[in-house]
């Protein structure tokens, strides 16, 4: 199969959708993003890439940073952070309270901020500053030492920030929460201003693909633990739209608004699409379609 040649086609058959959705309004700085762009490539598990559009353009990780907290949550300790977290879909949406208050502040997955603002109070009650370990991560990986905050990004969301806090208020008033709230808050929002390209993330995304293991031979975790991360991806990676994905696309996968989706395939690839125009859901709306004209092609499912 000639990857290249199967990316440029994916890339035709989407270009009518370039531009096509809603930029995240709610971050002013997101909002600002210039919608007629589209990126994606593909890294494979020996070590080639193939990309097409804008992927070396950098856009806003948003959510998809909580894959990346999630796993060094977890390779810290694989039954704690499952004591204050589900596991389960919540079929809501990303910034839902509704089922905080019936599940007495324990979130349905780690991919809900609430659940992960919980994930990051884990893992600074661990280090006190758990962005500098989420940045080492994507740079040790992806091999680009410049990948960075984007601090005007983060500015930003914290002046807008009134759902996340409350989100975060509402957790410590269950006691699922164990730092100060403002400390939490804004290691989060940190962590979801980091400025990245296509090209960086799927490269980043491999040990997802190749069992836990990392470029450069780092067992970040165990084949069991990253087979659970992307497990969580499957079922709860897009919100109210993770059958969606599952039925378009067949595969663990992570969005954020962004407008960056990770997609992995056990074994065989990471892949990053970015498209800043959202759908209703807060998906990248070219990105679904890419990724689902990807798979068709290639037969790359789980399925
Ligand atoms: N789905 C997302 O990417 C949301 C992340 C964003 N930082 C927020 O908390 O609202």
């Amino acid at each position: 199969m000639n990857l290249q040649r199967v990316l440029d086609s994916v890339y035709e058959s989407v270009q009518p959708l370039i531009g096509s959705g809603n930029v995240a309004e709610y971050i002013p700085r997101l909002a600002a993003v210039n919608p007629d762009q589209f990126g994606m490539t593909v890294s494979t598990v020996d070590g080639e890439r193939y990309s097409v559009g804008d992927s070396s353009v950098e856009f806003s990780i948003q959510s998809i940073s909580k894959v990346f907290s999630l796993a060094l949550a977890i390779a810290g300790d694989d039954e704690e952070i499952w004591a204050r977290v589900g596991r389960e879909p919540s079929g809501a949406a990303f910034n839902s309270l509704a089922q905080l208050e019936y599940k007495r502040g324990i979130p349905r997955n780690p991919f809900m901020n609430a659940g992960a603002l919980v994930v990051v109070d884990h893992l600074i009650s661990l280090e006190e500053q758990h962005v500098p370990s989420v940045l080492d991560f994507l740079r040790t990986e992806s091999g680009n030492e410049s990948i960075s905050i984007d601090a005007l990004t983060a500015a930003s969301e914290l002046s807008h920030g009134d759902r996340n806090a409350a989100t975060a208020h509402f957790l410590r008033s269950y006691g699922n929460l164990r730092n100060e709230v403002s400390a939490v808050l804004d290691s989060y929002v940190n962590q979801c201003s980091i400025a990245i390209s296509c090209e960086d993330l799927a490269t980043a995304g491999l040990f997802l693909a190749r069992d836990g293991q990392g470029n450069h031979g780092r067992e970040w975790l165990t084949e069991a633990q990253a087979k659970r991360v992307n497990a969580v991806m499957l079922t709860s990676g897009f919100y109210d739209a993770a059958g969606e994905f599952a039925y378009r696309v067949g595969l663990p996968g992570k969005s954020g608004v962004g407008g960056g989706i990770l997609a992995i395939v056990p074994d065989v690839c990471s892949i990053c699409v970015w498209g800043p125009g959202l759908d209703a859901s807060g998906n990248s709306l070219i990105g679904m379609a890419a990724l689902g004209e990807l798979t068709d092609r290639t037969g790359w499912s789980i399925f």
